[in-house]
């Protein structure tokens, strides 16, 4: 089966003030848009995809897959970057959770995939985002506001290989000290939020997994 290019996504969370948008602005950022899209997460009833950090959601009505690329450095770690390959192909996905879960699915399609595997959708909460550009420097920054009450901001580069991540890092952390983002903890995102306030069970595991 011919893979598509990969995409591999770099990303640093952030907290941000009411005057985050005149600083991207500042910055030379400028607003691409503003989406609302809901996401729905999927997972086995005994949590075997998340236990392995593997993220399967729909975004309105587009599957898609994020896992990690880099072990060591995504979520089991406190490094405030994480960094995930991210699967849109259904057949790339089916293919990627089968190798994970040690199955042949014979499922084509997503749907018949959940029903196969007896998927449950776990979480489902609504992105309120505004996207800014940084051109020059290839970054994107998301500044969301999830429908349950939380908000916040990511920096972000996509990149098609492993060697190009180490300049996206440098980027990404460049940009951040410009914006003020000086922690060097993780910043919790609206997935983490979202189980620690809806499903706690499912969040202490993924803690106990070191997952989050
Ligand atoms: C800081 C941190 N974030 C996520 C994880 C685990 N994780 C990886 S993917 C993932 C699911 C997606 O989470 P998040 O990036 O919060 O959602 P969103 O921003 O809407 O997705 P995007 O539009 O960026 O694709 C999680 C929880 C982690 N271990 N640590
Ligand atoms: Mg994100």
């Amino acid at each position: 089966m011919a893979t598509s290019p990969a995409v591999l996504e770099v990303e640093r969370k952030f907290t941000y003030k009411s005057d985050v948008e005149d600083v991207l602005q500042a910055l030379g950022a400028t607003l691409q848009g503003q989406l609302l899209f809901r996401d729905t997460y999927y997972d086995t009833v005994d949590l075997r995809l998340t236990l392995c950090d593997h993220w399967l959601r729909n975004r309105q009505g587009s599957w898609e897959l994020k896992l990690p690329f880099s072990p060591h450095e995504s979520g089991r770690s406190s490094n405030p970057v994480t960094q995930y390959q991210e699967l849109t192909q259904e057949k790339e996905i089916i293919a990627a959770v089968g190798e994970l879960l040690g199955c042949m699915p014979l499922s084509e399609g997503m749907e018949a995939l959940v029903a196969e595997l007896g998927l449950q959708a776990f979480a489902s909460y609504v992105t309120d985002r505004r996207s800014y550009v940084m051109p020059r420097e290839g970054l994107h920054v998301d500044l969301d506001e999830a429908d349950f009450g939380f908000a916040v901001g990511e920096v972000e580069k996509v990149v098609a290989t492993a060697e190009e991540v180490p300049e996206a890092l440098e980027r990404i952390n460049h940009f951040c000290v410009q914006l003020g983002v000086t922690g060097v903890k993780k910043v919790p995102g609206k997935m983490t939020t979202y189980l620690l306030q809806y499903r706690p069970e499912h969040y202490q595991k993924l803690k106990e997994a070191h997952v989050l």
